[in-house]
């Protein structure tokens, strides 16, 4: 079909001008599986294997993708990326569910490179090392303790529990732990797993009845790293067969390297045993790093990647991204590749825009309650006392509702945490308030024009 080769030629073009401009792993990590499924018009249609790739895609390269279509084509292109094939292959083979998009982003989309590029069966990237951690004050007690566990596994800290928010390094200082022990015993059985993982494959054993070799599998191992264990909640049958693996492996005196979103006994739906065996040996967690540690991480790895960058943009991107380390270098790897496609030097309005998704998202994050109370009860000429208060007449309760309806559109804060920051009011309350407020917009123009404004001002 002349179309069909019309399209394969397009795409190949496309692919191999975004493999000159890609660094080459982040090129092999994303773009081999890619598929041109469609291109009708200005409409692109690309396939990809899974959500979390489409995902990734769509948040970091659209952009770079649209602008190589346009520079064939000569015309501006949208680019949408679609995993339905995919999807519908894992529900036919009756597999685990294609995780939505809300899954992906609450369960902390982590970058597949993590485990694209492996090393061994240990399952490690090989840029996950000590020499390319940068330690800051935010990280440096974690990064203490791995390197002991690293010197000496069993004998320092077992297990070592790691825990902090997405994207801060925990599998990252896992995974140098497991390089560095191989380093020096190449014959050491180091394996590297999410709690996922772990989960899925026991679920395969059983479904296959090949029970004994899983157990030999993971009973059987000289250190074990297993990432977000926070997964295992709630799974009873999972909890029961890791906390026998987890006896065995420290009955031998073998190493365990745990991490986790928060810590163990803040887990839902966690066995109490286990609980308290994560908290045996050293916990410790790692937090969001400051100004001068983003920067010293920017320029790292823009020299790992050997880009050329100015001073202003990495303190453009450490000044505006400030909570996690993988959308920083997201961030740096967006505008770096942009530069380099079209052959512009960066400057801060270029990134203002490259970043625009990446920046409101930072900002909602920074955004607290407090600040959101305050601006509404500035503008309301109120109190701040009274966001707090439970005092009713109308000119006091419609800007309390709006408050917490800010709130809860610009903050990631529950129901709950904005019930509590509003004088301890329970979580039905902020549900009514968001819903009047949203009636309240469309029926009064005032209140619209007063959302809109401080909505506006906030976000900035
Ligand atoms: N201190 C650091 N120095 C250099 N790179 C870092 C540092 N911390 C994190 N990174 C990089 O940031 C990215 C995210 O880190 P990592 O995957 O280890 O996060 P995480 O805490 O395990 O996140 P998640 O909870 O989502 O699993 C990785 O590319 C990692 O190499």
């Amino acid at each position: 079909m002349p179309q069909l080769t019309e399209q394969n030629l397009l795409w190949e073009k496309v692919r191999s001008e975004l493999s000159q401009v890609l660094p080459n792993d982040i090129f092999q990590s994303w773009f081999t599986d890619l598929e041109c499924l469609d291109v009708n018009g200005e409409n692109v249609v690309l396939g990809v294997q899974n959500a979390f790739t489409a995902y990734w895609i769509n948040d970091n390269y659209l952009d770079l993708i649209a602008k190589s279509f346009q520079a064939e084509l000569g015309h501006p292109v949208s680019v949408s990326i679609s995993n339905d094939r995919a999807a519908k292959k894992e529900e036919a083979a009756k597999v685990e569910p294609a995780p939505t998009r809300e899954r992906l982003v609450t369960e902390t989309p982590r970058p597949r490179v993590n485990t694209a590029k492996k090393s061994g069966d240990a399952n490690l990237n090989p840029r996950n090392t000590f020499e390319n951690f940068v330690i800051g004050s935010n990280s440096q007690l974690a990064h203490a303790a791995s390197i002991a566990v690293a010197h000496a596994p069993a004998g320092a800290y077992n297990p070592l529990f790691l825990y902090g928010e997405t994207g801060l390094g925990k599998t990252h200082l896992m995974h140098a732990v497991g390089h560095h022990i191989l380093q020096n015993r190449p014959d050491a059985r180091v394996v590297y797993l999410s709690s996922e993982k772990f989960t899925n494959e026991f679920i395969s054993a059983i479904q296959e009845n090949t029970l004994t070799k899983f157990r030999q599998r993971y009973r059987n191992v000289d250190v074990l790293l297993i990432d977000d264990v926070q997964f295992l909640s709630g799974k009873e049958r999972i909890q029961e067969e890791f906390f026998h693996t987890f006896n065995d492996l420290f009955e031998s005196q073998k190493q365990i390297f745990l991490s986790s979103d928060r810590p163990a006994n803040e887990i839902a739906k966690l066995e109490s045993r286990l609980v308290s065996r994560f908290q045996w040996g050293l916990v410790t967690d790692i937090q969001a790093p400051d100004f001068e540690t983003r920067v010293a991480i920017l320029r790292k790895k823009a020299l790992q990647h050997n880009y050329d960058i100015s001073d202003e943009v990495v303190n453009f991107i450490a000044k505006h991204i400030a909570k996690n380390i993988r959308r920083l270098e997201g961030a740096l790897i967006k505008v770096c590749s942009y530069s380099s496609l079209t052959n512009k030097p960066l400057n801060i309005a270029t990134c203002e825009q490259l970043l625009s998704d990446v920046l409101m998202e930072a900002a909602k994050q920074q955004l607290n309650i407090d600040t959101i109370q305050k601006k509404v009860a500035e503008y309301f000429e109120l109190r701040h006392s009274d966001m707090l208060s439970r005092r009713r007449p109308a000119h006091i309760a419609v800007p309390r509702q709006i408050a917490m309806y800010l709130s809860r559109e610009l903050t990631k804060h529950s129901l709950q945490e904005v019930g509590e920051a509003f004088g301890g009011r329970d979580h039905g309350t902020v549900i009514h308030a968001c819903k009047q407020v949203d009636n309240l917009v469309e029926q009064d123009d005032s209140v619209r024009h007063s959302v809109e404004y401080l909505k506006n001002i906030l976000s900035k």
